[in-house]
């Protein structure tokens, strides 16, 4: 059985693609798989998923290996092996509010797509806050009054300014990482001691 990687699908398939292109690894499979959600190269297989379900896929050994969002390690904290950052997918987490917005004392609605890290974040502050659950187009919420500000992913800050939001404080700095079975890195060492190496090595490098 070929070593199988998991990747996250989106953004940091992309940016992974790119940086398996710059270490002249053979992306034609990866670029032209269309709709597939599993490719296989003469050497590794790959498969294509949310982030959150790349570490189950890792989780559970169906994947050896997986790319995936410090975000997403952070809030769902899978039991895996956390190798090493890859040098993409660079974002910062922030508490967010709408320009001009006042901080009371008052207890405060926190809309976020990540609620485990919202938690933990204003549980070490001590504050009490309720934290309304959203999927996406987080932004949205402070401007339309369900929520007194945000927490979520910043990276060039544009989405933030655009919707007239400012970040009240960044409070997390992560990019993409290598994650691997626990049980793998045993049993199949041999073959996945070289892809590791390269990822790790060339990372660096960039
Ligand atoms: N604006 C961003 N810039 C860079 N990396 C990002 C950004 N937003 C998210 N990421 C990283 O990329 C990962 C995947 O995010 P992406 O937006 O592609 O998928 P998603 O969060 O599942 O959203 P969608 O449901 O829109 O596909 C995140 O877990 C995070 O690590
Ligand atoms: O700082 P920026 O460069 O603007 O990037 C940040 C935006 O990117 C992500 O959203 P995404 O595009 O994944 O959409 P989503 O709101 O549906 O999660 C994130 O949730 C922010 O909204």
């Amino acid at each position: 059985m070929k070593p199988t990687i998991a990747l996250t699908k989106g953004r940091l398939e992309k940016q992974f693609i790119a940086f398996l292109e710059s270490i002249d690894f053979d992306v034609e499979p990866l670029v032209n798989k269309g709709r597939k959600l599993r490719v296989e190269t003469d050497t590794l297989q790959f498969i294509f998923a949310k982030g959150p379900d790349v570490t189950t896929y890792v989780e559970h050994g169906i994947a050896d290996l997986g790319i995936v969002g410090g975000d997403i390690l952070a809030e769902f904290q899978p039991d895996v092996y956390n190798l090493f950052p890859l040098p993409f997918g660079h974002c910062r987490m922030a508490v967010a509010t709408e320009q001009g917005q006042v901080w009371s004392n008052q207890k405060k609605k926190i809309a976020s797509k990540y609620t485990g890290i919202t938690k933990e974040f204003f549980k070490d502050k001590g504050e009490s806050v309720d934290i309304i659950k959203l999927e996406g187009s987080v932004e949205l919420a402070p401007i339309l009054g369900l929520a007194d500000a945000i927490v979520d992913i910043v990276e060039t800050g544009t989405t933030l300014k655009e919707n007239g939001l400012v970040i009240k404080e960044e409070f997390f700095s992560f990019s993409a990482r290598c994650i691997a079975n626990r049980s793998s890195l045993k049993i199949k060492r041999a073959e996945l001691t070289p892809i590791i190496d390269i990822f790790q090595k060339q990372g660096g490098n960039l």
